[in-house]
């Protein structure tokens, strides 16, 4: 799984061969500009999924429930996912354990598939203390798996694991019958995800865990100061660019 947030990348990740495209609030802090997940609203994530939608991947389209779309109540959760399959998303993820399985039952019950997500959950960094690793104590561990259980047995299908130990990620891909899909999580898992941005080298805050696969920020900015170059001698456009 990878993330795209508009039309031309989700075509271009969606043939070289991913599983599933999320458009990921991750969208705040990577193409909005914003500081954190908590500043996008409802209306922005609704406009970005429906983008992606527009490309027609053959990958299933998870939409990524932002910050405050899904804690109030759960029949909040369930009409708000309920206009992410109206715009295009095949599937929604939310953040949270244990807590959150009434909106999970609820959501499934409309029948949209759930994708769980659980350790380093972005959108409650002020409570967890900031984007660190999770599962280092014997106590986190237990309540990780126990929130895993309690995600798979509310009628997730899957579930994100970040930033945690990777024992720990093993432990909860034994223990659940649901694939596991892990960012900074280790190796054994069912999935992997990582952040477009990321792979690309064109986000500024990069996590620890990301690989840029290929920096795409140097080839963008070469290609612009060619462009101005070109305009300011005169070279371009050239008699083949001029009608
Ligand atoms: N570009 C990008 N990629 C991501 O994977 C991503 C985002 N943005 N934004 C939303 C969250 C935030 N993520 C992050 C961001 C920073 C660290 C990080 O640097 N962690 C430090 C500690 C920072 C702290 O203590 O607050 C570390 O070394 O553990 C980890 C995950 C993962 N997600
Ligand atoms: C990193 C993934 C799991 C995510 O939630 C996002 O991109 O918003
Ligand atoms: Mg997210």
């Amino acid at each position: 799984m990878v993330t795209a947030y508009d039309y031309p990348t989700a075509k271009l990740v969606d043939k070289a061969g991913v599983d599933m495209i999320l458009v990921g609030d991750s969208l705040a802090m990577v193409v909005l500009g914003y500081p954190s997940t908590n500043q996008l609203s409802f209306e922005e994530m609704l406009i970005h999924v429906a983008a992606v939608a527009r490309a027609r991947p053959r990958a299933m389209i998870v939409g990524d429930m932002p910050f405050g779309s899904y804690e109030y109540s759960v029949n909040e959760a369930v009409r708000n996912a309920i206009e992410m399959v109206r715009v295009g998303a095949e599937s929604v993820k939310i953040e949270g354990g244990s807590e959150m399985t009434d909106v999970v039952r609820g959501i499934v019950k409309a029948g949209i598939p759930v994708m769980g997500h659980l350790g380093l959950t972005p959108q409650k960094r002020h409570l967890l203390g900031g984007y660190r690793l999770r599962g280092k104590t014997p106590q986190e561990a237990k309540e990780l798996i126990e929130d895993a259980k309690a995600l798979e047995e509310a009628g997730v299908y899957s579930i994100v694991i970040e930033f945690v130990k990777k024992e720990v990620a093993k432990e909860i891909t034994e223990k659940v019958n649901v694939p596991t899909i892990c960012i900074g999580a280790g190796p054994h898992c069912s999935g992997q995800v990582l952040v477009i941005h990321d792979i690309l080298g064109l986000s500024e805050i990069r996590p620890p865990f990301a690989k840029v696969y290929f920096d795409c920020s140097k080839a963008i900015t070469e290609a612009v100061r060619k462009y101005v170059e070109e305009v300011k001698k005169g070279e371009f456009p050239n008699e083949e660019y001029s009608f």
